[in-house]
């Protein structure tokens, strides 16, 4: 690995993919006991809480203990050529017939899992268990789960007027694999607990810079650039990114802010990574508390439902962008 110049060791010994292109600033470290953390949910910023213990029952969550208490229901694995898992709505692409999945969508048994897993050889398909936690589990992992500190998740949701929990994703994956640049439309805590992961965030106000499939495309939310080839002819402004860069390891939480984009790679210097995600909708707003100008969040909400809107007054989501393009072009531009 250390010969490959494609990945680099930090100070650390993690080691991950190098992006020199990309301008970043360390992500923000807090202990979980600082005053400081509030200031950075409220402002809707990325930071790195540590030794929070969030999810300290889910320590023992190995392969054996997951096996032998997950439950036999089929779980939801993703399956990739490359060593990437971009996230697709494979219910869109009708509307985009030549769009060819990056990946797959497995159903299959842990026992299944853990044989691809214990089994598989550099070259063959990569795998990525992604199965958000339903009560099918068994009694000593919903046990744990109680366990989780709610008390604080529920504080920080109130405090900050959140909506529901609305899912919690379980996530076993192999060193090198990479969650390419996305956003979610919700607030994310993301604590890992096995392995590290290195994590780039990006600020909303980057959408003109990181292209994002359109809203109609299976890839809606996921970014059309490629950090590890980027195709600058296509996406010349993706040249003026700059975004926060942070390795998160067993106990750290990492608060994603809803609509940053994030990218997400498990180092490869890790055995195994296991994180557990906490999905909240974003707080409910009524018009009275809009304030001008808006904040991206706020536009990209607004360009979410023009490209809906009018693929629905069009008929055709694929005369959206000709539509659009006869809107803007030689009057806007
Ligand atoms: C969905 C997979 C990703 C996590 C993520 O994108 C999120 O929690 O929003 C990762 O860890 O590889
Ligand atoms: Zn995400």
């Amino acid at each position: 690995m250390m010969d490959d110049e494609r990945f680099m060791t930090d100070s650390d010994g993690r080691i991950y993919r190098r992006y020199d292109d990309i301008k970043t600033k360390p992500i923000q470290r807090l202990n979980y006991d600082s005053r400081e953390i509030n200031r950075f949910i409220k402002k809707q910023e990325p930071v790195i809480i540590e030794n929070l213990g969030l999810v300290d029952s889910a320590t023992k969550w190995d392969l054996e203990y997951l096996h032998e208490n997950i439950g036999n229901e089929e779980k939801s694995v993703y399956v990739s050529k490359t060593h990437k898992f971009m996230y697709y709505n494979a219910s869109r692409c009708a509307v985009y017939p030549d769009f060819i999945p990056p990946n797959e969508q497995h159903n299959m048994t842990m026992t299944e899992f853990i044989r691809k897993y214990r089994t598989w050889k550099p070259g063959e398909h990569r795998i990525y268990f992604q199965q958000i936690l339903t009560d099918t589990v068994g009694s000593c992992i919903y046990n744990d789960f109680r366990n989780f500190k709610w008390s604080w998740l529920n504080s920080k949701k109130e405090r900050f007027n959140w909506g529901d929990l609305t899912s919690n994703l379980l996530l076993i994956g192999q060193p090198g694999n990479v969650t390419p640049v996305h956003y979610d439309e919700q607030q994310n805590f993301f604590a890992q607990v096995h392995g590290y992961k290195r994590v780039l965030l990006f600020d909303p106000k980057f959408f003109q810079c990181l292209y994002p499939y359109p809203f109609h495309h299976p890839c809606d939310r996921q970014s059309q650039v490629d950090f590890e080839n980027p195709d600058y002819e296509r996406f010349p402004l993706a040249k003026h990114l700059a975004g926060y860069e942070g390795v998160v390891g067993p106990g750290d939480v990492l608060y994603i802010p809803m609509c940053w984009w994030h990218y997400i790679e498990s180092t490869m210097d890790s055995q195994i990574t296991t994180s557990i995600n906490f999905w909240y909708k974003h707080q409910s707003m009524t018009l009275s508390d809009l304030r001008f100008p808006l904040k991206w969040q706020q536009k990209l909400t607004v360009s979410r439902n023009i490209e809906k809107m009018l693929g629905e007054a069009l008929g055709d989501p694929s005369e959206v962008g000709p539509f659009l393009n006869a809107l803007v072009n030689g009057r806007y531009t």
